[in-house]
C-alpha cells in the first residue's frame, strides 16, 4: 500500500546534534511526532544516517539575477542553489534589471519563487528608485503587496546621502520594515578593487579603505537611533564594523549585522594571484580582521551569516582585475565554510556548536526580518522546514558542478567539511543527498 502522501518520516537524526538519535514525523508540513521508536506509514522516507538536524537555513542577502541578467542565475537555478545549500528561504537583493522598485517587480519575484517550490524566495526592494540614491521608493507599496516585503536595500550600491538615509529609516519604522545598508561611502572607494592595504600596495591595486565602510557603520547607527528605526549592516568585513556595531548595540541602538563566509575565511593574500574570482564588495580584508569577525558572530556581535550569493558569467569574471565584476558563489558552500572557520577549524579553536550554527544560519535572520515559519525550534507543532547535515563528510569543491550558472566560486578545489544531506521546505523534501528533488 502506498504510505498516506501528507507523511513524511525523517529517521535517524540528531537534533542540534545534541543526545541519541530519533526519528521526526512530519504530517501537513507540521512537525507532528518526535520519537526514538517512532515508525508510520509516511509516504517518503528520509534516512539521516545520524546526522545533525538544524532549522531550514535563512539567507538575508542572495542575488539571482532575474529579471536581466538570466544568463547568470535565475530564480530557478538559485533556488536550487539554494536547497542543496540547505536553506528553505532566501531574500532576494533588489539589484535586478530592471530594478525591484516596484510592487509588480517584487511580487513578481515572490510568485516565480513559489512556482519553483524548492525554497521561499522573499524579494528585498529597493530603498531609491533605479537605486539611483535620489528619490525613495514606494516602500509603502511593495510591503502591501502579495510578497508583503519586510526588507529593503540598494545593495551594490550604498545609500550615501545621508538625509535620504534618515528619511528612508524614518518610513521603515512607519512600515515597521528593515533597511539594509551596503555600508561603502562612495567618495572614499573612487576607483578601488581591493582592501588598501599592504597586499594591494604591493600589487598595484587600487584600495578601498575600512572607512569606507565604518564611516558608514557609525553614521547609520546614530541616523538609526534619532529615527527610532531598525538598520542591518550588510556584508560586515571589518575589525573596526565590529567595534562600532558593540558600541552601537550597548546604546540600545536597534541595529544587526550579517557576516559572509567568504570574509569569515578568506583573506586578501588570496589577491597574489591576480584572479579576479577573489574580487568582492567590500574586498577581503587582512586575516587580523577575520579573526575580528569569527569572534564577534561567535559572542553575537555579528548576528548573523548571509551568503551574498552573487553569480557573474565568466566574461565578467575571467579578465582583467580592475574591470571584473565584483562577487563570489555561495549558497552550496555556506554551511562547509561555517564549519570549516567556526565549527572545527585547523587550529582546533572551535568557536560554534550546532546549536550555536542553527542561531547564526537560521534562527537570527528568521528574527531580524520576522519570519513567523523559518528558524523556529525542532518541536512538535512547528513548521517542518529542516536541513539534514552530515557533520562527518568532507568534499572538494568543483565550481563546475556546482548547479549555479555562473562558476564563479573561491572555494574551487578546496576540501571542506560537512555538508547537506537533505533540506525539507514544509515537509517537503526539497533536496536528498546532493540531489534537488523537483514536485
Ligand atoms: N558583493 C558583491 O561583490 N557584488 C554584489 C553586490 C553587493 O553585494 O554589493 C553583486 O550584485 O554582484
Ligand atoms: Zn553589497
Ligand atoms: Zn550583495
Amino acid at each position: 500500500m502506498a504510505g498516506s502522501d501528507n507523511q513524511t518520516l525523517v529517521t535517524d537524526v540528531r537534533p542540534y546534534g545534541e543526545g541519541d538519535a530519533v526519528n521526526v514525523l512530519i504530517r501537513d508540513g507540521v512537525v507532528v511526532e518526535i520519537g526514538a521508536d517512532l515508525s508510520a506509514d509516511a509516504e517518503q522516507t528520509v534516512d539521516g544516517r545520524g546526522g545533525v538536524l538544524l532549522p531550514g537555513f535563512v539567507d538575508l542577502h542572495t542575488h539571482l539575477r532575474e529579471p536581466g541578467r538570466e544568463d547568470t542565475e535565475t530564480i530557478e537555478t538559485g533556488s536550487r542553489a539554494a536547497a542543496l545549500g540547505g536553506y528553505t528561504a532566501v531574500f532576494a537583493m533588489a539589484n535586478t534589471d530592471p530594478v525591484a522598485d516596484t510592487a509588480v517587480l517584487t511580487d513578481h519575484v515572490w510568485a516565480r519563487g513559489q512556482k519553483v517550490g524548492l525554497v521561499d524566495v522573499h524579494p528585498v526592494g529597493a530603498v531609491t528608485v533605479g537605486l539611483g540614491g535620489t528619490q525613495l521608493a514606494e516602500l509603502g507599496a511593495m510591503a502591501d503587496g502579495v510578497a508583503g516585503v519586510r526588507m529593503f536595500s540598494d545593495d551594490g550600491k550604498c545609500v550615501h546621502d545621508p538625509l535620504l538615509m534618515r528619511r528612508a529609516l524614518e518610513y521603515a519604522r512607519g512600515l515597521d520594515v528593515l533597511i539594509a545598508q551596503h555600508a561603502e561611502e562612495p567618495r572614499l572607494t573612487v576607483g578601488a578593487v581591493a582592501h588598501e592595504g599592504a597586499a594591494a600596495a604591493r600589487l598595484g591595486l587600487a584600495g578601498w579603505p575600512r572607512s569606507a565602510e565604518e564611516s558608514i557603520v557609525a553614521r547609520d547607527a546614530i541616523l538609526a537611533r534619532d529615527a527610532g528605526a531598525r538598520v542591518h549592516i550588510c556584508h560586515a568585513s571589518t575589525a573596526g564594523t565590529v567595534e562600532l556595531l558593540r558600541w552601537a548595540k550597548a546604546q540600545g541602538i536597534a541595529i544587526t549585522a550579517e557576516v559572509t563566509p567568504h570574509h569569515l575565511f578568506l583573506d586578501d593574500s588570496r589577491l597574489a594571484t591576480y584572479d579576479p574570482v577573489n574580487k568582492v564588495n567590500p574586498p577581503l580584508r587582512e586575516s587580523s580582521d577575520c579573526a575580528a569577525l569569527r569572534a564577534a558572530l561567535a559572542e553575537g556581535v555579528i548576528d548573523c551569516v548571509a551568503t551574498d550569493h552573487a553569480p557573474h558569467a565568466d566574461q565578467d569574471k575571467c579578465c582583467e582585475f580592475a574591470v571584473a565584476r565584483p562577487g563570489m558563489l555561495g549558497l552550496q558552500t555556506a554551511l562547509s565554510v561555517v564549519v570549516a572557520t567556526m565549527v572545527a577549524p585547523a587550529d582546533g579553536a572551535g568557536t560554534l556548536d550546532w546549536r550555536g550554527v542553527a542561531r547564526v544560519m537560521s534562527e537570527r535572520p528568521a528574527q531580524i526580518v520576522g519570519l513567523p515559519d523559518q528558524g523556529r525550534p525542532i518541536e512538535v507543532g512547528e513548521p517542518a522546514n529542516l536541513t539534514v547535515v552530515d557533520p562527518d563528510a568532507s568534499w572538494t569543491v568543483d565550481a563546475t558542478a556546482l548547479v549555479s550558472i555562473g562558476r564563479n566560486s573561491p572555494f574551487d578545489g578546496m576540501e571542506l567539511p560537512a555538508r547537506v544531506r537533505a533540506t525539507l521546505l514544509r515537509g517537503r523534501v526539497t533536496a536528498l543527498d546532493g540531489a534537488v528533488v523537483g514536485r
